[in-house]
């Protein structure tokens, strides 16, 4: 989430927070917290389809678009964009999943997979890899690469032409 500055001077959670104090909500901890999500460090994206979580700033579990009046105004333009992606992915494309041991994700420093803290993160291995002929792409690179310069359709028409 981008940083927000407190508009007047507030307690949270017993905590003081004096008015124009600049407030770095962290999120990343929020996913990892096991108080919050059981197996936390688990990548099993089916855990959303087990429990009712709203995704645009109601529940404070989850906060891929931040929440209040900051709010991401484009979280269903950002949700129809990746779910018409991943869609496009999974169509055009013969997949095949890794080694179990490859799907989870770890802290930084007790395994090689972790991810680098940051702005935004990276996974430094696949978690799956897309079969083109001869070529193999990992999944989070490829999709990185979508995401950041909407490269799709340039994508489709190399590959096309391979
Ligand atoms: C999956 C895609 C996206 C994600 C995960 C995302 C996430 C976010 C997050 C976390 C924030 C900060 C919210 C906060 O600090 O409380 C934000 C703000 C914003 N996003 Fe997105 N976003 C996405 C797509 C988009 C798209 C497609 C657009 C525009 C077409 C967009 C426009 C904006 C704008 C203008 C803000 C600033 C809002 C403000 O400060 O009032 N976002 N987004």
């Amino acid at each position: 989430m981008l940083p927000h500055r407190a508009n007047t001077d507030v307690k949270l959670a017993g905590y003081d927070v004096p008015k124009g104090s600049n407030v770095l909500v962290n999120v990343w901890a929020i996913a990892r917290n096991p108080a919050v999500w059981k197996d936390p460090l688990e990548f099993r994206p089916e855990r959303f389809a087990d429990e009712d979580v709203d995704m645009k700033g109601h529940d404070f579990r989850l906060l891929p678009f931040g929440a209040g009046r900051r709010v991401c105004p484009s979280a269903q333009l950002g949700i129809n964009i990746v779910q018409s992606i991943l869609g496009h992915l999974l169509h055009q494309f013969r997949w095949e999943r890794r080694s179990r041991v490859d799907l989870f994700i770890a802290y930084p420093s007790i395994n090689p997979l972790c991810e680098e803290i940051g702005v935004w993160q990276e996974r430094n291995r696949c978690l799956a890899r897309i079969i083109f002929g001869k070529i193999e792409i990992g999944v989070s690179k490829i999709l990185w690469q979508l995401v950041e310069a909407s490269v799709f359709s340039n994508l489709c028409a190399i590959f096309s032409k391979i």
